[in-house]
This record gives structure tokens, C-alpha cells and sequence, in this order.
């Protein structure tokens, strides 16, 4: 069994709790506030600049070009395709994309991007792989769990999201997992177990992500009750 195997065994719960999550199920059935779509795209719209940056962080550790291409790539794929998905959530929603963004973190959204740049700062770029792989992965499976389960037409508000994820995170995946993997060949025991916990984590903290939009997560103080 690879690297990559031993990880999605170990988090098939996740995994599942993730695809039996409220907001998912509301992508399958196509009924969604429009404010729960509206604070997933602003902390989307936030999460997605964080990750690029810790694509940043790991082209300054590639030691060779291909990891440094496919970083790349990686990039100019968020910035010019997965603007989509928001588009299709916002325009269920009936809201100007452009209106969501620079909006503050919710509390989930800045845990799970503190994580994703702590391991990007301390560790290696196999752990920095490690915690990076699950947003591919499990947006891949829901996207194709959907497509199988809903089998979605024009008509159906989620339609492009679903097609969107069910296709075109695969490439991401498949990459991630071919590095990883080699990385993980040649890695210590002690690494491989910081990878195992970095990837763990962040499976918990996607589950987290849908929680945050679904319930409209904010800070339990207002920061404006300090302005009072
Ligand atoms: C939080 C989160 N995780 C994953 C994805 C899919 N790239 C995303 N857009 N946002």
C-alpha cells in the first residue's frame, strides 16, 4: 500500500463525515441559504489566497524544477480557474463576487490557514504536501460522489460546482500524491509520521471549513462591541 493509500484509509471516517456534511448534502439537493453561500465564498475567496502563499513558501524549498512547475501550475490554476465554483455559488446566491472579498476570517477559516502556514514555515515540502493534499482530495471525492449520486443537469443550481470539482481536482490529486509518495519513500520514520499528522489535521479542518459556512461562524465577541 502507498503513502497516499495508508493516509485515506486512516481518514475514511473524515472523509464520510465530510460527504455526510449538512452544506454537502445541501450542494446534492440544491437548497442552500444564500448566506451560507455568501460566507463560504468570502472565507473561500481568503483560503485560496493563503494556500497560493504556501505554494510560495514551497517553491523557496524545491530543490528541483518539476516541483517548482507543478507549484506553479497550481497557482495559475486557482487564480484562473476555480474562480468558477464561487461563481456558480454566487450566482445562486444573487451577489457580485466581487463583493466578497477582503472580508476578515472567520474562526475556523484562520485556524485551518495558521495550520496550513505554520507546517509550510517549520517543516519539510513532503509535510508541507502532507497538509496541502487534502483540499484536492476531498473536494475530488465530493465532486464525484456527487456526480454519481445527483447525476446533475443544467437545471439544477449546483450543476457547475459539482462538474467543476468531480473533474478537474483530479489532476491536482493525482500529482500531490505521485510527490508525495516519492517523498515519502525517501522521508524518516519521524517525518512520515509528522506528514500522517499534518494530513489528519487538515481532513478535520475541511470538515471544520463546511461546519464555518454551513452555521455562519463568526467570533463569539463581535470585534465591533470594542468600537462601543
Ligand atoms: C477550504 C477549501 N478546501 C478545498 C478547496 C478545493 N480546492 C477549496 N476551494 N476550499
Amino acid at each position: 500500500m502507498s503513502f497516499t493509500e495508508e493516509l485515506r484509509r486512516e481518514t475514511d471516517h473524515v472523509f464520510q463525515a465530510i460527504y455526510e456534511h449538512p452544506f454537502v448534502r445541501g450542494i446534492a439537493a440544491g437548497k442552500l441559504g444564500g448566506g451560507q453561500l455568501i460566507h463560504y465564498v468570502k472565507q473561500d475567496y481568503e483560503y485560496l489566497n493563503a494556500y497560493m502563499r504556501v505554494y510560495g513558501i514551497a517553491i523557496s524549498k524545491s530543490a528541483r524544477r518539476e516541483q517548482i512547475a507543478m507549484f506553479q501550475e497550481q497557482i495559475a490554476f486557482i487564480l484562473h480557474r476555480e474562480v468558477q465554483p464561487h461563481r456558480c455559488f454566487c450566482a445562486a446566491a444573487g451577489v457580485d463576487e466581487e463583493l466578497l472579498r477582503g472580508h476578515p476570517l472567520a474562526p475556523s477559516a484562520h485556524h485551518y490557514i495558521r495550520h496550513m502556514l505554520t507546517v509550510a514555515h517549520e517543516g519539510t515540502l513532503g509535510e508541507i504536501m502532507a497538509a496541502l493534499l487534502p483540499c484536492p482530495w476531498t473536494y475530488l471525492e465530493i465532486g464525484r460522489r456527487l456526480l454519481d449520486e445527483v447525476r446533475p443537469d443544467s437545471s439544477h443550481p449546483f450543476h457547475e460546482w459539482i462538474l467543476f470539482y468531480g473533474h478537474e481536482a483530479g489532476d491536482a490529486t493525482a500529482k500531490f500524491r505521485a510527490m508525495l509518495d516519492a517523498w515519502a519513500e525517501e522521508a524518516g520514520e519521524a517525518e512520515r509520521g509528522r506528514m500522517k499528522q499534518h494530513f489528519m489535521h487538515s481532513c478535520q479542518l475541511e470538515y471544520l471549513f463546511w461546519d464555518m459556512a454551513y452555521k455562519l461562524e463568526e467570533w463569539p465577541v463581535s470585534p465591533a462591541a470594542a468600537a462601543l
